[in-house]
């Protein structure tokens, strides 16, 4: 007899049970329904449902959690996590170039100080010549 197949997890599943409700973890890769432990949890439901819908491994091990919680894993345990969905969600965490509006900003921004600036230099440059050609600027 071979073992049950493990049953995989989309991220848009691991995200929507969010809830005291409905708990999943995603921890190590693997998906864990704690809702039934959320009540027993010694650390409390909070700090548990604050690390759902994301990657709880940091938080699980931070906290150095004994080798009695790890125990309890397995009998959590539902799936792992898509391979494809955790690209998804590094790709979309990634800085992405900045979005072409805010070039348009910036261009708009310089040819607003350059229509700033010209009649200045214009005003200037006559005040200029008129001060060498008669000896003052008016
Ligand atoms: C299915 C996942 C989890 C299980 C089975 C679990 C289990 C346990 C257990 C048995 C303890 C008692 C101390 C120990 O034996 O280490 C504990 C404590 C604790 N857990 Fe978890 N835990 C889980 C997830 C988390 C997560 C995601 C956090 C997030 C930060 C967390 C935070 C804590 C904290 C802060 C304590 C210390 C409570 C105290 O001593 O005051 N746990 N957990």
């Amino acid at each position: 007899m071979s073992a049950a197949p493990i049953k995989i997890i989309k991220l848009e599943e691991l995200r929507a049970h969010n809830s005291k409700e409905s708990l999943y973890l995603l921890i190590h890769g693997k998906v864990y329904d704690c809702t039934k432990f959320l009540d027993e949890h010694p650390g409390g439901d909070e700090v548990m449902t604050a690390e759902s819908g994301q990657d709880a491994t940091e938080a699980f091990e931070d906290v150095g959690h004994s080798d009695e919680a790890r125990d309890l894993l397995p009998g959590m345990l539902i799936g792992e996590l898509e391979e494809n969905s955790v690209r998804q969600q590094k790709s979309k965490s990634s800085p992405l170039p900045p979005p072409p509006q805010a070039a348009r900003v910036s261009s708009v921004e310089q040819g607003s100080t350059l229509m700033y600036w010209a009649p200045l230099a214009l005003l200037a440059g006559w005040f200029g010549y008129r001060f060498y050609t008669t000896g003052t600027p008016y």
